[in-house]
């Protein structure tokens, strides 16, 4: 199978790389390779990554890895470039609600997509009050389809009460229901936690920034929607 049949599609000779973004080669490398039984060549389709967001993307990657082990000649597999997001737009949707957190969140995102080579003027950053009110505005700016991917970010703190579990249901499924509602991506960045240190470790913290990681998730899919979902199935 040709890379081009592929597309967008890691596919590359056992010795070859896979080219990594400039900006990526200070940080931890993560590759995965697996062979690919063909009739006249053995060709590796490899998933190489480098984050330096850590564990959410290179767990991502072994599970593509994984499933790959069963892959035959006529499987076609298709993935998300995070090379570079230039010319896709994406919306933020943030929760005001426990702004200390959600802002710090916002800013790893930002900065991320900056990273990523997206323009600032590709990306619009929408405030709700809180996190229950992300859903509906992340549907409504997906239907509109001038977004590649909707970015949901916000915090909810566990108080005394059941609060926080209608919070955190109502919240999960608003963005999921947006995503599938709107066909746009939307991209969960909803941090649910039992304290506001677990919160603080999380937004730039030890755990490191969450709003990052999330933004790769949504650079990620709006790769895979734009170059393969839409287009060449
Ligand atoms: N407790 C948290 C909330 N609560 C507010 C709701 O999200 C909502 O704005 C209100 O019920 C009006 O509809 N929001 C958060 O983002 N985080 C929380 O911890
Ligand atoms: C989301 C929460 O649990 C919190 O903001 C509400 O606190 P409480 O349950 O103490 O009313």
């Amino acid at each position: 199978m040709s890379a081009s049949a592929l597309g967008q599609c890691n596919v590359v000779p056992r010795t070859t790389t896979s080219s990594v973004h400039p900006l990526q080669s200070h940080r931890h490398l993560s590759t995965l390779s697996f062979n690919r039984q063909t009739a006249n060549s053995s060709p590796a389709l490899s998933c190489t990554r480098s984050t330096g967001f850590g564990s959410a993307i290179e767990r991502h990657c072994v599970d593509q890895n994984r499933s790959g082990l069963f892959a035959t000649a006529a499987v076609r597999e298709l993935n998300g470039s995070v090379v570079s997001a230039k010319g896709h737009r994406f919306a933020i949707v943030v929760a005001r609600f426990n702004d200390l957190i959600t802002k710090k969140l916002l800013e790893g995102a930002l900065d991320t997509f900056k990273k990523y080579s997206v323009r600032e003027e590709d990306i619009d950053v929408i405030w709700v009050p809180g996190c229950f009110e992300i859903g509906v505005a992340a549907q409504h700016l997906g239907k509109s389809q001038k977004y590649q991917a909707i970015l949901c970010i916000g915090a909810v703190i566990r108080g005394d009460t059941s609060h926080y579990d209608a919070v955190v249901n109502a919240t999960t499924s608003g963005v999921l229901s947006a995503g599938l509602n709107s066909g746009t991506p939307c991209i969960f960045g909803v941090l649910t936690c039992d304290t506001l240190e677990q919160a603080f470790d999380r937004a730039g913290g030890k755990a490191g920034n969450k709003g990052g990681e999330t933004a790769l998730t949504a650079i990620e899919m709006a790769s895979l929607f734009e170059h393969h979902l839409k287009s060449s199935l």
